[in-house]
């Protein structure tokens, strides 16, 4: 069985478990757009994660002060904060997500693997201005409805891929924001050049945005994906890992330059 395939089983009965506590939810936290963030801007975007673990990695740093990291992200210039809420695979929840959010002012990215509305009204209740669909873990029609409820709700929605086929899908949507993740779900591999022979599929869509995710580690890495024509990158363990968040977040920080092919 794949990764993906276990976190998703276990996923469902989380499901379950949100659906059997009947919460009153409410949804009066502020909302930032994560669009505005990332179209036509001069540099490369940064939206910087907080993962205190992950199933490739293990530990990364489970003991992290999150508003703190949170708001050295904020200082540093990102344009939004992913904060992990999956508890079993990246010992991520709910709390840290809330906690995050009412401490900056910037979009915050509930980061997790969506199968249910009720995941998408906690993800709103705890502060969340976006989700993230995994193209790879939903069959067509229940990514529409996830999509159209979180559309619904105001929410931005990063649909993310990691093939041609699986963009072809999220296109499909009317998708406005694409992740290419650059890490296979299924074997953990990482390929700077995922996002390069996506980015090619896209390149006449110009009212989307690419958000180049997973395994970039410093400047070259950034240059290359942005030259590819991702407009911002999601970065985890780089900035998880550093003893310096604004120096690192200001190395990534490149001027765009689009490659000309
Ligand atoms: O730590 P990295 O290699 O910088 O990766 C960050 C992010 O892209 C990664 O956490 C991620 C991308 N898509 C996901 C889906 C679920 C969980 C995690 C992820």
């Amino acid at each position: 069985m794949t990764i993906l395939q276990q976190i998703l089983d276990e996923k469902v009965n989380k499901v379950a478990e949100l659906k059997m506590k009947k919460a009153t939810l409410n949804f009066d936290l502020p909302l930032y757009s994560l669009y505005d963030a990332l179209i036509q801007k001069d540099t490369l975007q940064i939206i910087a994660e907080i993962k205190r673990a992950s199933p490739s990695k293990g530990i990364i740093k489970a003991n992290v002060d999150v508003v703190k990291q949170a708001q050295q992200y904020e200082a540093a210039g990102a344009a939004c904060i992913s904060v992990l809420t999956d508890e079993p695979f990246f010992k991520g929840s709910y709390e840290d997500l809330r906690k995050v959010a009412q401490a900056v002012s910037i979009p915050v990215l509930c980061k997790d693997f969506i199968l249910d509305e009720i995941q998408i009204d906690y993800a709103r209740a705890n502060g969340a201005s976006v989700i993230l669909l995994i193209v790879a873990a939903l069959e067509s029609e229940r990514l529409r409805e996830l999509y159209t409820y979180a559309n619904q709700m105001n929410l931005a929605i990063l649909v993310e891929v990691h093939s041609v086929e699986e963009y072809e899908r999220a296109h499909a949507l009317g998708a406005k924001i694409i992740g290419i993740n650059n890490r296979n779900l299924k074997n953990f591999e990482v390929d700077l050049k995922h996002t390069q022979t996506i980015a090619k599929a896209f390149s006449n869509n110009t009212d989307q945005v690419l958000v180049s995710e997973s395994g970039i580690k410093n400047t070259e890495d950034a240059k290359m994906v942005s030259a590819y024509g991702a407009s911002a990158i999601l970065v985890g363990e780089t900035l998880m890992k550093s003893e310096n968040v604004e120096a690192a977040l200001q190395m990534l920080a490149v001027k765009k330059v689009r490659e000309v092919e």
